[in-house]
C-alpha cells in the first residue's frame, strides 16, 4: 500500500508519468527485421497478393476508360466486347477482394505469431532476472511491456506494414497510370506533391503532439485506477473516496479534452486533404475538359484520370495517419529490446557442479561474506555463520538489521560481494539454481498463491506430485479441516492471491506446500507476523512437524516462535552481537532480554485485556 501513496504523490509532483521516449528507428527496423526471418515466406506472398490486389484495383478504371473510348464514344454497336469488358471488370473485382482478403489474412497471422513469441521471450526473460532488477524496475512499466509494448508491435506490423506497403505501391502505380494516360495532366498532378507535403508536414507535428498527448494521459488515468484498486482497502479505512474521486475527476477530464483534441485534428487533417482533392479534380475536369472538347483528350481518358486523382489522396492520408503508430511501436520496439537484454546479475555457472538432492545434509556456512544492495554501502561485513545440518536458528534483531537480506544472500537472490555461502561445502553459486532451490525452501510473511485450485497452490502446479501427497501433507500441518469445509475441498479455485483466505489460513497453506517440496533448508521469513495467538499457536505445531530432519532459520518478531531454537542469534547493523540458547542469553542481560522482558509486558497487557 505505500507503493500507492507514493504514487500517488510523485504523481503530483511531476504532473504524470514521464516524457514520452524519441523513437530510433534504425534500432527499431533492425529488431523487428530479426523476428521476420522465420515469416520470410510468408512476407513474400503478402508482397505477392498486395501486388496483385492493387493492380485488380488499378485496372478498373481503366476498362471503363478503354470502355468509353474504344466503344461508347466510338459508335460501336458491339455488345460482345462490352459484355466481356464488364466481365473483366467483375473478374478484376472479385480478384481485389479476394487478394486483399489473403493480404490481411498472411500479415495478421504472421504479425500476431511474431508478437506472441516476443510477449513469451518477454515473460520467460523477466521471470529470469535477479532481483536486484525488481527492485529498481516498478513493475506496472514490466506489465505495460507485455502488453501494451507488443500490442504497439502488433499494430506495426498489421497496420503500419500493410499500410507502407499497399499504399506506397498503389501510389506510385497511379502516378505511373496518370503519366501513361496523359503526361501533361500526370505533370500538373506531381506538381501538387510538395502542396500535399507541406499540408502532411505541418500536420505531422501537431497530429504527433495530440496523440502523444492522448496516449499520456491515458496512462495516468489507468496507472490511477490500478492504484486505487490495489489500495482500496486502506481508500476505504480513511475515507479517501471522495478525495480520490475528485483526482479522478481531474485525470478523467483531461484525457477527454486530449482526446477530443486528437479527433479534431484528425478531422480536420483529413478534411483539407479532400478539400485539396476536390480542388485537384476540379482543375482537371476545367483543363482536360478543355482538352476534350478540343479533341485533344479522350472523354474516357479524363474520366479514369479524376477516378485516379479520387484514389491518390487515399494512400497519402493512410501514409500519414499511420506515422503516429510507427513512432509508438518504435518505441516499444526499442523498450522491448531493452528488457530482453537486460542480463542476469545472478547467474548459473558455465560448469555447475549438482548435488544428489537426497543426500543432502542441510550444512549452511557463511563464511566472511560482505554484502550491500549498493555496492559502497555494506550491510554486512565479513559475516561469519556456521550451522549445523538440522539445527533450528532462531534469528531477531532491530528492524533494518539484515534478517531478511541474509536469507536473500542464501536464497541466491543477490550475489555476495566478497566471501562465500556453502551448503554441504558446496559454494551456491557453483550450484544450478533450480536445484539450489530445491534445497532451500522460503515462506515469507505475504505467502503468495496463485489463481488456481488448492491443489495447484500446494504442488505449485506440479503435476508428478499426487493429491495423496498434497492431501497428507495438508493433514500433517493443520490445514485438512480447513480445506474440507471449502466448498469444492481440495479443487475449490483461489481468487487473486487468495484473497477469500485469511493470513493464517494461507500461511497454512505455505506450510503444507514446504512439506510436498520437502527442502533440506527451511527458512521462515516473519512467517507469523501478523496472526492471532490462536493461528500462531497452530502454526507453531505445523512449524514444529515441518522442521523435523531439516536445518531451521526461523526470522520472527515474537519470541514465542524462536524460544525453542537451538541457537538464537541477535542480529543488530548487519552483524551477530548476541548468540546462544533462550536461557543463555536471558542470562546475558542483552538486547535479547531486553526484548524479552518488553514482549512479557506485552503477554501480560494482552491477557488483562
Ligand atoms: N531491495 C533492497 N534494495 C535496497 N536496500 C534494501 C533492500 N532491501 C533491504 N534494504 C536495506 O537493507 C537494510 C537491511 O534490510 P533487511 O530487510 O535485511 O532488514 P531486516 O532486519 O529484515 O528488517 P525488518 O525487520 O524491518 O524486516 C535496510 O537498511 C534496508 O533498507
Amino acid at each position: 500500500m505505500p507503493t500507492a501513496i507514493n504514487n500517488w504523490q510523485m504523481d503530483r509532483k511531476t504532473g504524470g508519468p514521464g516524457k514520452q521516449e524519441k523513437p530510433e528507428y534504425r534500432s527499431a527496423f533492425r529488431i523487428l527485421g530479426s523476428y521476420v526471418g522465420p515469416h520470410r515466406a510468408t512476407f513474400a506472398w503478402v508482397v505477392v497478393c498486395t501486388l496483385i490486389a492493387i493492380s485488380s484495383e488499378l485496372f478498373q478504371p481503366y476498362l471503363v476508360k478503354v470502355a468509353i473510348d474504344d466503344n461508347l464514344m466510338a459508335g460501336k454497336s458491339d455488345y460482345g466486347s462490352l459484355l466481356v469488358i464488364c466481365a473483366v471488370y467483375l473478374g478484376l473485382s472479385l480478384s481485389g477482394l479476394v487478394f486483399t482478403y489473403l493480404t490481411n489474412n498472411l500479415l495478421q497471422f504472421a504479425g500476431q505469431s511474431i508478437v506472441a513469441r516476443i510477449r513469451k521471450q518477454l515473460f520467460e526473460h523477466i521471470a529470469k532476472l535477479s532481483m536486484a532488477y525488481f527492485d529498481k524496475t516498478p513493475s506496472g512499466s514490466l506489465i505495460t511491456h507485455v502488453s501494451s509494448d507488443t500490442e504497439a508491435v502488433n499494430q506495426f506490423f498489421n497496420q503500419v506494414l500493410l499500410t507502407l506497403l499497399r499504399d506506397g505501391v498503389t501510389l506510385i502505380a497511379i502516378l505511373g497510370m496518370m503519366f501513361y494516360l496523359d503526361s501533361t495532366l500526370g505533370l500538373y498532378c506531381l506538381l501538387l506533391l510538395p502542396l500535399i507535403a507541406i499540408i502532411a508536414i505541418s500536420f505531422r507535428s501537431y497530429m504527433r503532439k495530440t496523440y502523444q498527448m492522448a496516449r499520456s494521459r491515458l496512462s495516468r488515468l489507468v496507472a490511477f485506477v490500478a492504484e486505487n484498486l490495489s489500495g482500496m482497502s486502506l481508500i476505504q479505512a480513511f475515507q479517501q473516496q471522495k478525495a480520490q474521486a475528485e483526482q479522478f475527476k481531474e485525470r478523467n477530464e483531461a484525457y477527454f479534452s486530449a482526446n477530443v483534441r486528437e479527433i479534431r485534428t484528425n478531422v480536420m487533417f483529413n478534411r483539407t486533404f479532400e478539400l485539396l482533392g476536390n480542388l485537384t479534380i476540379a482543375f482537371v475536369v476545367w483543363v482536360g475538359g478543355k482538352s476534350v472538347l478540343g479533341t485533344t483528350l479522350e472523354f474516357g481518358v479524363l474520366y479514369a484520370f479524376i477516378t485516379y486523382i479520387r484514389q491518390f489522396f487515399q494512400p497519402i492520408n493512410a501514409i500519414t495517419q499511420q506515422w503516429n503508430t510507427l513512432q509508438s511501436a518504435t518505441v516499444a520496439a526499442n523498450r522491448i529490446w531493452g528488457v530482453l537484454q537486460t542480463e542476469q546479475e545472478v547467474t548459473d555457472p558455465a560448469e555447475p557442479h549438482p548435488v544428489d538432492l537426497e543426500s543432502v545434509q542441510g550444512r549452511i556456512d557463511f563464511n566472511r561474506i560482505t554484502f550491500g544492495y549498493a555496492s559502497d554501502s555494506p550491510i554486512f561485513r565479513g559475516l561469519d555463520l556456521h550451522i549445523r545440518p538440522g539445527e533450528m536458528i532462531g534469528v531477531v534483531g532491530t528492524t533494518g538489521a539484515g534478517k531478511s537480506s541474509l536469507v536473500s544472500l542464501l536464497c541466491r537472490f543477490y550475489d555476495v560481494q566478497e566471501g562465500s555461502i556453502l551448503i554441504d561445502g558446496s559454494d551456491i553459486r557453483e550450484l544450478p539454481q533450480a536445484q539450489l532451490h530445491r534445497i532451500v525452501g522460503l515462506i515469507q510473511q505475504e505467502p503468495y498463491l496463485f489463481a488456481g485450485s488448492i491443489i495447484d497452490n500446494v504442488r505449485l502446479f506440479d503435476e508428478s506430485i499426487s493429491r495423496e501427497e498434497v492431501v497428507r501433507a495438508c493433514e500433517f500441518v493443520g490445514a485438512d479441516p480447513l480445506v474440507r469445509r471449502m466448498a469444492e475441498g481440495y479443487d475449490t479455485r483461489l481468487s487473486d492471491r487468495g484473497s477469500g483466505l485469511s493470513a493464517g489460513e494461507r500461511q497454512l497453506l505455505s506450510f503444507a506446500r514446504i512439506l510436498v517440496f520437502r527442502p533440506k533448508v527451511l527458512i521462515l521469513d516473519e512467517a507469523t507476523a501478523n496472526l492471532d495467538s490462536k493461528t500462531e499457536q497452530l502454526l507453531q505445531e505445523a512449524l514444529h512437524i515441518v522442521s523435523q530432519g531439516r536445518t531451521t532459520i526461523v526470522i520472527a518478531h515474537r519470541l514465542s516462535t524462536i524460544m525453542h531454537a537451538d541457537r538464537i542469534l541477535v542480529l543488530r547493523h548487519g552483524e551477530i552481537v548476541e548468540s546462544g540458547t533462550h536461557p543463555e542469553l536471558l542470562e546475558r542481560g542483552g538486547y535479547y532480554e531486553e526484548l524479552y522482558r518488553h514482549s512479557q509486558g506485552e503477554h501480560q497487557a494482552e491477557n488483562c485485556g
